[in-house]
């Protein structure tokens, strides 16, 4: 079999939907294909199964804090298989969602996995389908080093698939997944181990924002060891068992679980028959338009390497569809200042740069204001988790660059901000907005003396 269509989105995903469907609205012959179910790892594995978890969790703690307030609750435990069971319903909800919206928006499904044939072509078993433009939209899968035992380690996948509460787990990786899991199953009641490479958690976020966050863990009781490189895994007659290059042993574990980082789909779909160029990592480089080094093959989403999150994908795939089938020759998603949240517990959330990245870019022109505090939700409860903030701003003018927050309600909160950096807001436009009392939110527009001011470094 043989068919022809405009436009070929290979993944059926948070990228690849959003392209097939604009161009779909926008009167073209798409499909998509797709190995495993519609939506891809974020609605199968990863933002939403990660999200009901994460509410899971967050209620689990908050009975924990209702005698505080003369609430009388009590946890009796955690009955999982029934998180587990609802979780995986409303998952195949979504499935079922997309499954009718993209037979209903006209687009054809082909189901299995798509290879390269040559710039024009694909394969999916036998078949063949052609078209003129191809869109790479095959997302990242978790990366398991190789090395001794790694293969006794799960993944974010198989935390998903867990049909019982582990009871001790030690986690392999302090970035997203690493502390959102750690959280979850801290919440829960696991006892939660968490190592990380580098000298703090979340390495890559303000270290404001690391420093508070593993205050908060410490306080939740998850143990944390920094600057621990893994070299094996071991089972033992204790359990399972983490081995650092420098030979230290902590053990005792009945889950690990690898958390560090992913790698693109990209190898199986050889791309050299396309002439489609990849990076040895996988990755494949393409300019602001998404274009490939072949005219007619794009790519988008966390192939390309840059923000891999659901909604950088949307967008990229919509932007696509409009400049080539919308009239909009010149539309490209803009990947600077785009806001995003860590659901850990309680969330953190960021949009710009950090106050180190700030600095390297604008040198010593930086005014950085902090705040840290109990929020009031914790007023009657003997301790609760800290929220910090941090704003980073450039100039006389003082435009915001970073915004950092840590706390219950960042993760809501850090949407509408985001709006008021693209814009290029400045401190005086926060000073200018009253603000919402009693909340958390409000800190961010009454924030009065700056702790660093410009030529006084960090
Ligand atoms: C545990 C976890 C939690 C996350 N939480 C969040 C979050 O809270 N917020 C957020 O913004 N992001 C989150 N992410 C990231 C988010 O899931 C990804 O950035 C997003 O799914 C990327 O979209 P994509 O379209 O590039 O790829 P994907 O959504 O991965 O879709 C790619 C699809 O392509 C298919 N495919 C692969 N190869 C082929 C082939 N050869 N032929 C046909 N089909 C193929 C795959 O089966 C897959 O369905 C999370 C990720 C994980 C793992
Ligand atoms: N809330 C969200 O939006 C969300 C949630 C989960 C995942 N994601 C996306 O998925 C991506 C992947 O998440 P991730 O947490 O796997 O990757 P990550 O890049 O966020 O973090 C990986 C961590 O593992 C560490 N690491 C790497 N190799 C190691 C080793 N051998 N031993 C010990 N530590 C090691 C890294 O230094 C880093 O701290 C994220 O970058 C993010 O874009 C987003």
């Amino acid at each position: 079999m043989s068919q022809h269509f405009d436009l070929i989105a290979i993944g059926g995903g948070s990228g690849g939907l959003a392209v097939a469907e604009k161009a779909a609205q926008l009167g073209r012959r798409v499909a998509v294909v797709e190995t495993g179910k519609l939506g891809g790892t974020c609605v199968n594995a990863g933002c939403v199964p990660k999200k009901v978890m994460w509410y899971g969790a967050n209620l689990a703690a908050a009975v924990a804090d209702a005698p505080g307030y003369g609430v009388k609750a009590q946890s009796e435990g955690i009955d999982w298989p029934m998180l587990v069971a609802g979780r995986n319903r409303y998952v195949a909800d979504i499935n079922g969602y997309w499954d009718g919206y993209v037979e209903r928006q006209g687009i054809t499904r082909i189901e299995g996995q798509a290879r390269f044939v040559d710039a024009k072509t694909i394969a999916v078993g036998e078949d063949h389908y052609s078209a003129d433009h191809i869109v790479i939209a095959t997302g990242g899968r978790p990366i398991v080093p190789r090395m001794p035992g790694a293969e006794l380690g799960i993944t974010s996948d198989g935390f998903f698939a867990l049909e019982t509460q582990p009871k001790r787990v030690a986690i392999i990786g302090g970035g997203y997944i690493g502390v959102e899991l750690a959280g979850v199953l801290r919440a829960l009641g696991t006892e939660v181990t968490i190592v990380a490479l580098e000298d703090r958690m979340l390495f890559l976020f303000d270290p404001l924002i690391s420093e508070t966050l593993m205050e908060n863990m410490g306080a939740d009781g998850i143990k944390m060891r920094l600057e621990f490189a893994v070299a094996a895994l071991e089972k033992n007659a204790d359990g399972l068992a983490l081995v650092a290059r420098d030979g230290e042993r902590l053990g005792g574990f009945d889950t690990l679980l690898w958390a560090v980082g992913r790698t693109p789909n990209t190898r199986e779909l050889d791309l050299e028959a396309a002439g489609v160029a990849m990076q040895p990592n996988g990755i494949i480089p393409v300019d602001a338009y998404q274009n490939t080094n072949v005219p007619g093959i794009y790519a988008l989403g966390d192939v390309i390497g840059r923000e891999p999150l659901t909604p950088v994908a949307i967008a990229a795939g919509r932007r696509l569809a409009e400049r080539l089938f919308g009239g909009k020759p010149d539309l490209k998603l803009d990947y600077e200042n785009v806001p995003t949240v860590v659901f850990a517990h309680p969330p953190i959330g960021k949009v710009g740069l950090t106050e180190p990245e700030a600095r390297e870019r604008y040198g010593d022109t930086l005014t950085v204001y902090e705040t840290s505090f109990t929020p009031m939700r914790y007023a009657l409860n003997a301790h609760g988790p800290k929220t910090a903030m941090k704003l980073v701003c450039v100039g006389p003018e003082e435009r915001i660059v970073g915004i950092h927050a840590i706390g219950d309600g960042v993760d809501e909160m850090m949407q509408g901000f985001g709006v008021a950096v693209k814009m290029g807001a400045t401190k005086a436009d926060l000073d200018s907005t009253v603000a919402i009392h009693p909340s958390s939110a409000e800190e961010l527009v009454t924030l009065k003396e700056p702790v660093r001011r410009p030529g006084q470094g960090s």
